[in-house]
């Protein structure tokens, strides 16, 4: 597959480490078009490893990275796979003096020839990508001058600007505030429902998991814990027992909202003073 095919993406059995050591063992996900996969489990137990590993920026020692019609990722060239998966990371390089429309134009880079300067509707794409996320009014601003949270949409501004068929967030809500919070959650699943999407995000707060995916990958210690429907894998037994803490799960009985709340030592105190 080289462009226009399926853009899904599977890892399977995938063994990732670092200097040796192993990190993420015989792990397996598979990012379907249209499907939003959230990717949970405590800080250490691989989520980053394993997004890093299916973008090809950590080369596994076992298993593969296949896209949705069978091809291996490793037959692609950089510019070519560019062009099929992007990945928010979790930090990001904020380069000094940088303008905020060169930085999303950047998304546009796998598509650049020594020939045009920006082809495949590219200032189109810029544009939409800062419209979407918000950031049209600070286009002519350095990068390192904005907040957390607006430096955050930026640089998913510069990957929706890439306009691949897959697309891994890790932690994207991250230094957002409640509203641009919600509507990242929101702009994610209009990505997976009217752009046929294979969204694969790192979340810790269960609750947006449970409220955006469509499937759910539990990690615990580099291994699969769990994976599936929301309503299978974020149970007390799972959660508790991975998490090492109670967390009490309900389930609205009208809309099948999932809710999780951690108990600590003072979860109840704290509880009856807020009341
Ligand atoms: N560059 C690295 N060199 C060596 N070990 C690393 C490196 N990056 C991560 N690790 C280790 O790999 C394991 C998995 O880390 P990873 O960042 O994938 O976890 P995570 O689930 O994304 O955690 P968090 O929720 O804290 O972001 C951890 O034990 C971590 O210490």
């Amino acid at each position: 597959m080289v462009d226009g095919a399926d853009a899904g993406l599977e890892g399977r059995d995938l063994d990732v480490g670092y200097r040796g050591i192993p990190v993420v063992h015989a792990a397996s996900i598979h990012l379907r078009s249209g499907v939003v996969t959230a990717l949970v489990g405590p800080n250490g137990s691989g989520k980053s490893t394993l997004l890093r590993a299916l973008v090809r920026l950590h080369r596994p020692t076992g298993g593969d990275v296949v896209f949705g019609d069978g091809t291996p990722a490793r037959a692609l060239t950089s510019k070519q796979f560019a062009r099929q998966v992007t990945l928010l990371a979790q930090s990001r390089p904020t380069p000094s003096g940088v303008l905020v429309r060169d930085v999303v134009g950047y998304g546009r880079h796998p598509y650049r020839s020594r020939w045009r300067a920006d082809d495949q509707g590219g200032p189109g794409a810029i544009a939409h990508a800062m419209e979407v996320t918000g950031i049209t009014g600070m286009a002519d601003r350095p990068v390192d001058e904005l907040s957390g949270g607006e430096r955050q949409r930026v640089w998913l501004a510069s990957c929706l600007a890439q306009d691949t068929g897959v697309l891994l967030l890790d932690e994207p809500t991250t230094f957002l505030d409640l509203r641009y919070q919600v509507e990242m959650l929101d702009l994610i699943r209009d990505l997976a429902d009217e752009h046929a999407v294979a969204v694969g995000v790192v979340l810790h707060d269960l609750d947006h998991a449970a409220q955006v995916a469509d499937e759910v990958v539990l990690l615990q210690d580099g291994r699969v814990r769990a994976a599936g429907d929301p309503a299978e894998v974020l149970t007390e037994p799972h959660l508790t027992e991975t998490y090492g803490i109670r967390i009490e799960v309900s389930r609205d009985p009208g809309t099948g909202a999932i809710t999780t709340r951690p108990v600590g030592r003072h979860t109840h105190r704290l509880r009856e003073l807020t009341r």
